[in-house]
C-alpha cells in the first residue's frame, strides 16, 4: 500500500512568508463502510488558495471521502480537522442526489446559499444578497433560466445554478463532487477557470472531484489519485501522479504517458 507526499507545492515557499491558513486537514484518516477500509489513509492539508482535484476510476471512494469529510460516515480511524473557527464550507453534491427535492428555481437556490446559522431567522435578504446573487448567476451563464423550476433545466443549467451558489456563497472552503460532468466542453473548461479562479483571487480552498484528468492537471495545483484496487493513495502535481505506478496501471502506460506530456489526449484504452 503506497500513501503519497503530503506536502502540497506552497510548502516549499520561502520560510519567511507564513504559509497559508490550513482549512482542512485530514491525518491518517481511513475511510470506509462498516469499519472496513477501502483505502490506504488519506494524510493532507488544504490550505487557502489551493485548489485539490480528487482522481480516480468509478468506486475507487472519491465520494466516499467526500461523505466522511461532511461528516455523513465516520471515519474508519483517523481525524478530520476544519480549519478555523467560523469558517464557512459549501459542498455541492453531485446532481443527480438533489433533483428530485427541490421545487425551486435557481434565483433562490443562489440566495440561500448566503444564508447561514442566525442568519436563518431573517426572513428577507437583504438588496446586497441579492445583488451578489445575481452577480453569480451572471457570472456562470445562468441569468437565463434563473427563474425556471430547478428540476426542469438540463443538467448542465442545474450544474451553473450550483456553482452560481458557491459563487455567492462567501465560503472558505468549497467541495464540489464531479460539478462539470454533465457540462459541454467549453463549459466545463469555463468552470475549471472559474474555480481556479476562485481559489486564487479568494483565497478560497476548492477540492473537486473529476473525471477529467486533462482539465485537473491544468487547473488544480494538487491531484489526490485514489485507487481502492491498488489500494493506493497518491497526493501531488500531475507529473507525479501521472506517472505513478498505481496510475499508470489503471489508466494504461500509453494514456498516462500521453496525459503526462499534456499532448491531445483521446478516450481511455480498453
Ligand atoms: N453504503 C455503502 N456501503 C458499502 N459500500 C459502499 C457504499 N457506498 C459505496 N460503496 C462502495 O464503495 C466504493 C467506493 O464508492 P464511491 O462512491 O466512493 O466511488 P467513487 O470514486 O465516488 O465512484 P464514481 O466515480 O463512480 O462516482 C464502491 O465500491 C462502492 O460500491
Amino acid at each position: 500500500m503506497k500513501t503519497g507526499d503530503s506536502t502540497l507545492p506552497h510548502e516549499a515557499a520561502a520560510a519567511t512568508v507564513p504559509p497559508p491558513e490550513v482549512l482542512l486537514s485530514c491525518e491518517q484518516l481511513v475511510i470506509g463502510y462498516g469499519n472496513k477500509a477501502l483505502l490506504p489513509p488519506i494524510h493532507l492539508q488544504v490550505r487557502r488558495g489551493d485548489f485539490v482535484a480528487v482522481v480516480g476510476r468509478n468506486g475507487s471512494g472519491k465520494s466516499t471521502w467526500f461523505k466522511t469529510l461532511l461528516g455523513l460516515l465516520a471515519p474508519v480511524s483517523g481525524r478530520i480537522e476544519k480549519g478555523v473557527p467560523g469558517m464557512r464550507s459549501a459542498y455541492v453534491p453531485q446532481t443527480a442526489s438533489i433533483d428530485a427535492l427541490l421545487p425551486v428555481r435557481p434565483k433562490e437556490m443562489v440566495l440561500w446559499g448566503r444564508l447561514t446559522g442566525w442568519n436563518f431567522l431573517r426572513p428577507f435578504s437583504s438588496p446586497e444578497d441579492r445583488r451578489v446573487a445575481q452577480e453569480a448567476l451572471d457570472t456562470v451563464g445562468a441569468r437565463a433560466f434563473a427563474h425556471r423550476p430547478f428540476r426542469e433545466l438540463s443538467e448542465g443549467q442545474k450544474q451553473r445554478a450550483l456553482l452560481a451558489r458557491v459563487l455567492a456563497s462567501d465560503a472558505d472552503l468549497v467541495l464540489l463532487d464531479e460539478p462539470t460532468a454533465a457540462m459541454d466542453a467549453v463549459a466545463e473548461r469555463e468552470t475549471m477557470q472559474r474555480l481556479a479562479a476562485l481559489a486564487r483571487e479568494r483565497r478560497i480552498a476548492v477540492v473537486v472531484v473529476s473525471h477529467d484528468l486533462a482539465m485537473a492537471a491544468e487547473y488544480a495545483s494538487t491531484l489526490l489519485f485514489v485507487d481502492r484496487e491498488a489500494p493506493a493513495v497518491v497526493l501531488g502535481n500531475a507529473q507525479a501522479v501521472f506517472t505513478h505506478p498505481a496510475f499508470r496501471h489503471q489508466y494504461g502506460d500509453e494514456y498516462a504517458a500521453r496525459l503526462g506530456s499534456g499532448s491531445s489526449l483521446g478516450p481511455i484504452p480498453g
